[in-house]
């Protein structure tokens, strides 16, 4: 019997994963730790640090434990996704892919090699905006209010799936383990330690737990998510989203029994607001694909050249990346994300503004050094609010009075003083 191979890149999780549950007969599970990605340079920065690797290294062993657990099989496999799948499909004489629907434009392409070469199958798992209510590229609006005020009344998502695995229909953790042995071999050095942080589904499902229902901290979380510094001004959801370990319409629906069963008010819809930004970067990703590596983004002929920086802004990008521009509220930002690999949403803006317009630098490399360190790292997300700043995307530019901004968010000092004791320290 042939078998269909199930591609979990982005759908990393158990609890409403429809490719768990898409194809009939023998299935293998896969992963692919694309070398590209993690290995790779953009403009002489290399795309992702070693706390990312670590954490995708993590998020892969929490889902084969997690699998293995029900008697079924990961295939973990490192290198570029199209070599990866076409020589697995050959080894297993697989007859089809699925896979989630693509966003990056990388992977995008990828998968349209793909198709001329197996059956594919793309589900989309992570939109709020999946099956019947997917816009049609063509007429997407270009700004987030026309967007969202077109999508928002027909949000009627769909229900997660949630039926068992049936572990005959899988090959076993045993029967998969030889297609392994290359990824493990070569990643074998930068495995994380054990007493990391957790990672994954069950670290997911928890937050959610945490900041929806037992801390109900969405009841405040429009007065709070411009703060800069804490464990409960904001979700902390966006890494576990855009790894896939999270469901998006899990997490719609778990907001909307709250408004149902709890209480409603302006933050419980707030965070919904913020999840369609979310949702609209994703489907601008989708229509504009490469386009957003351009320096004119999605306005502008097309330039793929690399950032063309004079000496002085070279010195000025590494004070940027080092925290040490000599502007307090900036280097505190840059100092949160250099030691912890997250920043927050009022922080990012301040120092994506700081670097395009303050200090003149091409909003690319900003975008790529974020990628490189931001361990809830979302290609359409991060490339989407960069041009947005920048005035390359779906907006006009936005320049932050960095002097008022930090007067507003941290009128007292006390976020800067904070991180610079980190520094000290
Ligand atoms: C320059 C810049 C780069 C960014 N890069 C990323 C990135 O790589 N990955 C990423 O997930 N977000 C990115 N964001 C958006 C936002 O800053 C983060 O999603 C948010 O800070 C994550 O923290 P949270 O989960 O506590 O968010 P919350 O405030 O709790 O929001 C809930 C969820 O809504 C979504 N969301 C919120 N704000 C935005 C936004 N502006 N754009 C898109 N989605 C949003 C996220 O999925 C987030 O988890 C970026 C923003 C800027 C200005």
């Amino acid at each position: 019997m042939s078998v269909s191979l199930i591609l979990l890149n982005g759908t990393l999780r158990l609890h409403d994963n429809p490719l768990l549950h898409a194809a009939s007969g023998r299935k293998a599970a896969v992963v692919i730790l694309n070398k590209a990605a993690f290995f790779g340079r953009q403009y002489g920065l290399v795309r992702a640090n070693l706390q990312r690797l670590q954490q995708q290294l993590a998020l892969i062993n929490e889902l084969k434990a997690a699998l293995a657990s029900q008697q079924i099989g990961l295939i973990t496999l490192f290198g570029n996704t199209v070599d990866c799948i076409s020589q697995l499909a050959v080894q297993l004489q697989a007859s089809a892919l699925y896979c989630a629907e693509p966003v990056a434009a990388y992977e995008c392409s990828a998968i349209q090699q793909l198709a001329g070469r197996i059956n594919v199958v793309q589900l989309d798992c992570n939109s709020l905006l999946g099956d019947r209510l997917r816009p049609d590229l063509h007429d997407l609006p270009h700004s987030f209010t026309p967007f969202r005020k077109q999508r928002e009344p027909l949000l009627a998502v769909s229900k997660p799936t949630t039926s068992l695995l049936n572990a005959a229909d899988w090959l076993s953790p045993a029967a998969t383990e030889l297609c392994n042995s290359v990824f493990s071999e070569r990643l074998q050095q930068y495995q994380p330690l054990p007493q990391s942080a957790p990672v994954g589904e069950s670290a997911a499902l928890a937050r959610l737990e945490y900041f929806i229902w037992q801390g109900q901290h969405i009841l405040h979380y429009k007065d709070t998510r411009n703060q800069l510094l804490g464990t409960d001004y904001a979700s902390f959801l966006s890494a576990y989203l855009a790894q896939g370990s999270l469901s998006v319409r899990w997490l719609w629906q778990q907001i909307i029994a709250f408004e149902t069963q709890v209480a409603a008010n302006e933050s419980t819809y707030w965070l919904k607001f913020e999840l369609l930004w979310r949702e609209f970067f994703r489907w601008q990703s989708r229509k504009y694909a490469n386009r957003w590596f351009s320096k004119g983004a999605i306005k502008g002929p097309l330039n793929f050249s690399p950032p063309n920086l004079s000496l002085a802004q070279q010195t000025a990008f590494n004070r940027w990346c080092q925290a040490n521009t000599g502007v307090d509220f900036v280097d505190a930002n840059m100092q949160l994300l250099n030691q912890t690999g997250l920043m927050s949403n009022r922080g990012r803006q301040n120092v994506a503004s700081f670097l395009i317009h303050d200090l003149g630098i091409d909003w690319r490399l900003g975008a790529a050094y974020f990628e490189q360190r931001l361990l809830d790292y979302d290609c359409a997300s991060n490339w989407g609010n960069w041009a947005y700043i920048a005035g390359t995307g779906n907006s006009s530019e936005r320049k932050f009075n960095l002097q008022k901004q930090a007067q507003l968010y941290d009128a007292d000092g006390s976020f800067v003083r904070a991180m610079q004791l980190t520094t000290n320290s």
